[in-house]
């Protein structure tokens, strides 16, 4: 027979409740734990079963950690194990004395029996259960103890581990010291980086300032231009005004002096009519004098004969008729002095009325006189304000293109020739006369359709030589003070551009621009050698014939085997200079040294004649003088370029009528024409690409067209109505010129050591 242990009763194993972070533990009734008494089977199993439920490892658990858990976890177990056979053997000892109890009860207690081998069943049915829970931690002890020797396996591991990762973290540490150092080379460099960049931000924001001062110098001058635009509107507008008054007064003027002549003539014609009456008036008062004088003495003779008795009475009759005749010649005569006498207040009244008129038209001259000299000086201060505002408005225009950087274009029209035959033929070409446009337009009428232009300056065919220079005298001048400059001339054939850049060079008014920038430039060399400056000068020329350079100034004379063959290069150094190689170069000190210079270029250049004109250039010519300055007193040092350029005329092989070498010329001069528009066009464009190389000249003026230079072009035209197309096609193309942005042109005022070779730009 066999009974339960404990019915019931209270359980003497305990397994703790997990409280919080606590640990689960298990206490066992052998005091093997913390000496409490154990629960009994019933609740060792719970326990057991809450043992093997548990699982206290997390991944976050260091390995040693692990294995304590897990050792703790196996010692449970083992207690566990040990209590429940312990429990077993209890329960086998119960079961004898049981048996035995139940032996004696068997007699007592016979209806026990179906209970007790129920219970009997029950317990074998828990046995087996604890056997079988036995097995399973036995089975989970193997398992753990695998797991142990894997853990403390990996902990071996995680310990070599350890230790290559203290390997690698003392490299680690080495690599770190390393970065740091490098880190703080890095730091002061970007230390420096930033204060160079905080420069940076500060020049640039200098930049922003000067570009806004500039920008707002723009703009004031762009109001001070209009301004001066609206005050020349006024004073023209005043001018006119006072030019119509003054005609006016000058009109009455002119007819007070006629009318003052007249009563100047009556008046002396009164005058003489006076002195004559008063001379009559004289003679009769004489003869009055004198009849009077004869009626006294005949009256006293009568007085005397009446005392005379004796006489006779014919003697008396007679002297009586004698005496009246005389009383009526003297009556008559006081009668004639009478009327004279009318006549003398007549005429001295006329006398004293022109006299009045006279002097009433002498003030009135005078006053118009007065009013005529102060229109006068009014008129003068007009046209001086005048002339002050258009220099005011050219050098605004000047500072406003500087500014903008623009190819500027004057214009030129020639007069019209004999050879051009139009004399009957309606004109085509007119300028505009408003005050906005005067001076800077020009119109061509083409089929009745009006084409308008506006450049910078137009001369009319009545300019002279002298009027183009002051133009671009301003220019000229700016080469010495380190600018480079570029004055080039573009147009038809015939159509003045050698007339404008070379004219006659001996003469006083027909000279060109050349020779009169020259002479300018050593005028203003001597000036400013009072100032500090000492000028050094060099001059080249060059013409370029069928895209091949010539050196015009070459000492081996022309048709030697080395003029024509030696080939000239063109290069274009960093700093934006353009050398020619092997070109001559002159030094030279005087205006008569270049004009020598020129005389013998011109000489060697290549002049034909053609259907449009009798000496026409066939090649483009390169006039540069390169000047370099220095200041003794300042030490500044300025280098400056001069280029006068006279291009070969462009022309219609149709209209040229050229054949053989002529031929060959007329189509390598249009071929570098044409490459020069390629070069404006795409310029006026801002394409990425300009074809510079495309020709000779492009190449040869492309500091002057796309780099820093002060660039004029003077696009010459013909008024002839025969020529009416390509003045057309040289106003539109001098207009695409006119709106090309080359950059602003910089001075060149550095102290730099000169570099010797000869530049163009
Ligand atoms: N402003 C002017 N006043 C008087 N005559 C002029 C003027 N411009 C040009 N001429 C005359 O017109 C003719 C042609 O002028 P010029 O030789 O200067 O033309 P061009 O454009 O240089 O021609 P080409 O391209 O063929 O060399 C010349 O006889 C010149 O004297």
């Amino acid at each position: 027979m066999v009974r339960p242990a404990n019915g019931g009763g209270k359980p003497r194993q305990v397994l703790s409740e997990v409280n919080g972070d606590q640990e689960p533990g298990i206490r066992v009734g052998s005091g093997s734990v913390a000496g409490s008494d154990c629960g009994g089977f019933e609740f060792c199993k719970e326990g057991v079963e809450a043992l093997l439920n548990e699982r206290k490892i997390t991944k976050n658990m260091s390995l040693k950690e692990k294995c304590d858990v897990r050792q703790d976890y196996i010692k449970r177990l083992r207690m566990c194990i040990k209590c429940f056979q312990e429990h077993e053997v209890e329960l086998l000892l119960k079961q004898e004395q049981d048996a035995k109890k139940l032996e004696s009860a068997e007699k007592r207690c016979g209806d026990l029996e179906m209970l007790m081998s129920q219970k009997e069943e029950e317990l074998n049915s828990i046995i087996m259960e604890l056997r079988k829970n036995c097995t399973a931690l036995q089975e989970k002890f193997a398992k753990e103890e695998s797991e142990k020797s894997s853990a403390l396996e990996s902990l071996t591991k995680e310990k070599d581990a350890r230790l290559s990762a203290e390997r690698s973290h003392v490299s680690v540490m080495e690599e770190l010291e390393r970065a740091q150092r490098e880190c703080s080379s890095a730091n002061e460099k970007i230390s420096s980086l930033n204060d160079m960049y905080k420069r940076l931000q500060e020049y640039n924001t200098g930049l922003q300032q000067y570009n806004s001062k500039l920008q707002s110098e723009l703009n004031q001058t762009h109001e001070a231009l209009k301004h001066a635009e609206k005050q020349k509107a006024v004073v023209v507008e005043n001018l006119s005004n006072l030019r119509g008054h003054c005609k006016s007064l000058q009109d009455q003027l002119n007819a007070a002096k006629t009318s003052s002549n007249e009563t100047m003539k009556l008046k002396e014609a009164l005058a003489s009519e006076v002195g004559r009456l008063r001379l009559d008036l004289q003679q009769v008062r004489d003869d009055r004098d004198r009849v009077s004088t004869q009626v006294q003495d005949l009256s006293t003779e009568v007085s005397k004969y009446k005392e005379w008795t004796g006489k006779s009475t014919a003697e008396l009759g007679n002297l009586t008729t004698k005496s009246n005749e005389l009383e009526a010649t003297c009556s008559s005569q006081s009668n004639l002095i009478k009327k004279l006498l009318e006549k003398l207040a007549a005429a001295e009244n006329k006398l004293e009325m022109s006299d009045l008129s006279a002097f009433e038209i002498r003030t009135g001259y005078e006053e118009q006189q007065r009013v005529n000299s102060d229109l006068q000086l009014r008129l003068a201060d007009a046209e001086l304000k005048l002339v002050e505002g258009e220099s005011l408005r050219k050098k605004l225009h000047n500072t406003i293109l500087e500014l903008k950087g623009n190819i500027r274009v004057f214009c030129r029209v020639r007069p019209l020739l004999s050879d051009d035959g139009a004399d009957n033929e309606p004109k085509t070409v007119s300028f505009p006369t408003t005050t906005d446009n005067m001076g800077r337009g020009i119109e061509l009428l083409q089929n009745g359709q009006k084409h308008s232009f506006i450049f910078d300056k137009v001369f009319v065919p009545e300019s002279s030589q002298e009027d183009v220079f002051v133009e671009v005298s301003q220019l000229v001048q700016s080469a010495l003070d380190g600018y480079k400059v570029c004055i080039f001339a573009y147009g038809q054939t015939g159509s003045g551009k050698t007339h404008t850049m070379m004219g006659t060079p001996g003469s006083f008014d027909d000279k060109g621009l050349i020779p009169r920038s020259l002479e300018q430039i050593f005028e203003s060399r001597q000036t400013l050698q009072n100032q500090g400056w000492k000028y050094d000068m060099q001059v080249s020329m060059l013409e370029i014939y069928n895209e091949t350079i010539r050196d015009l100034l070459t000492t081996n004379r022309p048709g030697s085997t080395e003029l024509g063959t030696k080939q000239y290069a063109i290069k274009h150094d960093a700093n934006g200079n353009t050398h020619v190689s092997d070109l001559t170069v002159v030094d030279v000190c005087s205006s008569r040294e270049v004009s020598f210079l020129l005389s013998r270029a011109a000489q060697s250049r290549s002049v034909g004649k053609t259907q449009m004109n009798e000496q026409s250039s066939r090649s483009h010519f390169v006039f540069t003088m390169r000047i370099t300055g220095v200041n003794e007193g300042t030490e500044q040092q300025v280098q400056g370029v001069l280029n006068l350029i006279d291009l070969a005329g462009s022309e219609r092989l149709s209209k040229s009528g050229s054949t053989g070498d002529r031929l060959k010329e007329t189509q390598a001069i249009n071929k570098s024409l044409s490459s020069l528009s390629d070069v404006i066009f795409a310029l006026a464009k801002k394409e990425e690409h300009v074809p510079y190389r495309n020709s000779k000249l492009t190449y040869l003026l492309q500091p002057c067209l796309g780099g820093d230079s002060k660039t004029l072009m003077v696009v010459n035209v013909s008024p002839a109505p025969s020529s009416l197309n390509e003045s057309l096609c040289s106003l539109r193309f001098a207009a695409r010129v006119n709106a090309c942005e080359i950059g602003t042109p910089r001075r060149q005022t550095s102290v730099k050591a000169f570099d010797a070779r000869f530049s163009y730009g």
